[in-house]
């Protein structure tokens, strides 16, 4: 038999947009360290766009949303605090999206493997996803530091796909935002976009391989994908 037919399929899931809706936990953090530093709060609706680029970025952004500008050695000190803050209300409000366990059930039963490739850092990821009880149901979950390398680099891509006993030409990945979709352009990986997420420009734009809008439609999507780049 075809050596890489052995392997099996798999779906490397980014985690903040696409598994689970987590804006509200974690701009309820930033506002909790910018009320700490006695800055104003960013609303929800434009704090959601920020969410994307890791933690440091958004708290970044809510810095600057005050005109704020911290040299390193502070903004090392708030990014800490955050971290902190995060980890202790890390599923406060956030929720798998719709579909996400009836999706996760349906590919398993086609004998296909799961990862995760988020900006997040490794171990928030592995709380979170703890805490909504899919945690075990992926053969590898990589985080912004897990890797000497994170997203959009294509080798966080590869090297996920390899720590989950994958093969990058049986693995699609499954994401929200333009990072997810240049991760999976520069690692030569399909790519199938939510329209849900949090991107901060229509999905399309960015031209994945599919664009889906809720998670029952990933399996037609895969289909097509896999017939085209042989992935199942
Ligand atoms: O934590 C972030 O900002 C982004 O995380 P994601 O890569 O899972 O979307
Ligand atoms: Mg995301």
């Amino acid at each position: 038999m075809n050596k890489s037919l052995a392997i099996p399929p798999l779906l490397v899931f980014d985690l903040d947009g696409t598994l689970a809706d987590t804006a509200a936990d974690l701009v309820s953090t930033l506002n909790a360290i910018l009320t700490q530093e006695g800055l104003a709060a960013v609303s929800f609706k434009d704090a959601r766009a920020m969410v994307g680029a890791g933690a440091k970025a958004l708290l970044q952004r809510g810095l600057k949303a005050n005109d704020v500008v911290v040299e390193e050695e502070r903004l090392d000190q708030l990014f800490a605090d955050y971290l902190d803050h995060y980890e202790a209300h890390i599923a406060d409000e956030s929720v798998l999206y719709p579909g996400v366990t009836a999706a996760l059930d349906r590919f398993e039963a086609a004998g296909w493997n799961f990862a995760v490739c988020t900006n997040k850092f490794e171990a928030p990821s592995r709380l979170l996803l703890t805490a909504l009880g899919i945690a075990d149901r992926f053969k590898a979950i990589c985080g912004k530091d897990t890797f000497a390398v994170s997203k959009p680099e294509g080798d966080a891509l590869l090297q996920t796909i390899a720590k989950a006993g994958g093969d990058p030409r049986r693995a699609i990945m499954v994401g929200d935002s333009k990072t997810d979709i240049d991760t999976a352009h520069n690692a030569k990986v399909p790519v199938v976009a939510v329209t849900f997420g949090y991107t901060d420009l229509p999905v399309e734009t960015f031209e994945p391989d599919r664009i889906i809008g809720h998670f029952d439609a990933l399996w037609d999507a895969v289909e097509e994908i896999s017939a085209v780049f042989h992935v199942a």
